[in-house]
């Protein structure tokens, strides 16, 4: 089965479904092709974030952070709570801006282009850099299938029925769901477990093809079964998009991630980094003694 939709090249005979540069390709081949690009693997990107500020109102909770994100590498931001590691997270990929008395300064670049470019459309960024929250927050009544594709019909991807079935068993099998619930897709997605639930926000952010990957704390409401199945979803994808994640659990950072940055908000002042490297050598000889204090559980 196809989905029914018209298109000019359709209803407009061949010779006027031309542009001044050639023949317009058929609306088939552009389908075939559309379909083709949504099976394929993206290029991996980094994300490069230069002195970003935040504001809440007059408050400011983000002062000059800058952090590089290398493609295809795993980076985690740990800090006590209310230093800022959520904002900054949000302001990867224009969350930030949906807080009406939300502001900020300082620039985002993916493989070097700016998302805050006024000529850029806000959801090219949602788009591009995924995101995963605390709480796993799938469409409860949707079917896991039809929540795995939820994301294309906001992104004005079309695709052929085969073309989603076969996209929503590559997002399932890559979220490590797939063997679980293939035979039960039209199931609804509330009905799963609270980890089975994350994977498919998992494989839902997948579908339409992510760079980067934020995670927001999510294993937070998970078992530890749960949270050891998710990490090893994050470890394979990683192969394929870049990921940043917010976590309160610090064998969780050294288990996951290859570059680690340790935010703190020192008696009322805005969040900043402290320190960021590679995380086993932050974990075993931080050079701040805050790092220190802070990854030995001394406070936070
Ligand atoms: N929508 C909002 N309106 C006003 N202030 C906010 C809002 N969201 C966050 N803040 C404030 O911004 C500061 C940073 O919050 P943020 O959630 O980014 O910190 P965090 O490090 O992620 O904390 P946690 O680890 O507890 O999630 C806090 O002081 C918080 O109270």
């Amino acid at each position: 089965m196809t989905e029914s939709t018209t298109t000019a090249s359709e209803v407009l005979p061949e010779s006027r479904a031309r542009g001044r540069g050639g023949v317009l390709p058929s609306f088939g081949a552009r389908r075939r092709a559309a379909a083709a690009s949504i099976l394929e693997p993206q290029p991996l990107a980094s994300l490069d974030a230069r002195n970003i500020s935040a504001w809440f109102g007059e408050r400011q909770v983000l002062d000059r952070v800058s952090l590089t994100m290398p493609a295809g590498v795993i980076t985690s931001l740990i800090g006590p709570s209310g230093c800022g590691k959520s904002t900054f997270l949000r302001i990867l990929n224009r969350m930030h801006e949906l807080v009406p008395s939300a502001s900020l300064a300082g620039e985002v670049r993916l493989d070097g282009e700016d998302i805050y470019d006024v000529g850029r459309p806000l959801t090219e960024a949602r788009k591009h850099i995924g995101m995963v929250f605390q709480k796993p927050n799938p469409f409860p009544a949707m079917s896991i299938y039809d929540n795995v594709v939820s994301g294309l019909k906001l992104t004005g991807t079309r695709v052929d029925r085969q073309t989603k079935d076969e996209l929503v068993e590559s997002c399932l099998r890559r979220a490590g769901l797939w063997t679980e619930v293939k035979d039960r897709l039209r199931a609804p997605g509330g009905g799963l477990s609270g980890g089975q639930q994350q994977r498919l926000c998992i494989a839902r952010s997948l579908a339409v093809k992510p760079r980067v990957l934020l995670m927001d704390e999510p294993c937070s409401a998970l078992d530890p079964t749960s949270t050891r199945v998710i990490e090893e979803t994050m470890l394979e994808l990683v192969q394929e998009v870049t990921i940043v994640i917010v976590t309160h659990n610090m064998q969780q950072a050294q288990r996951v991630s290859q570059q680690c940055a340790f935010f703190l908000a020192a008696h009322g002042t805005p969040g900043a980094i402290v320190e960021h490297g590679d995380t086993d050598a932050m974990f075993a000889d931080p050079l701040d003694p805050r790092t220190f204090d802070y990854v030995n559980g001394r406070f936070g």
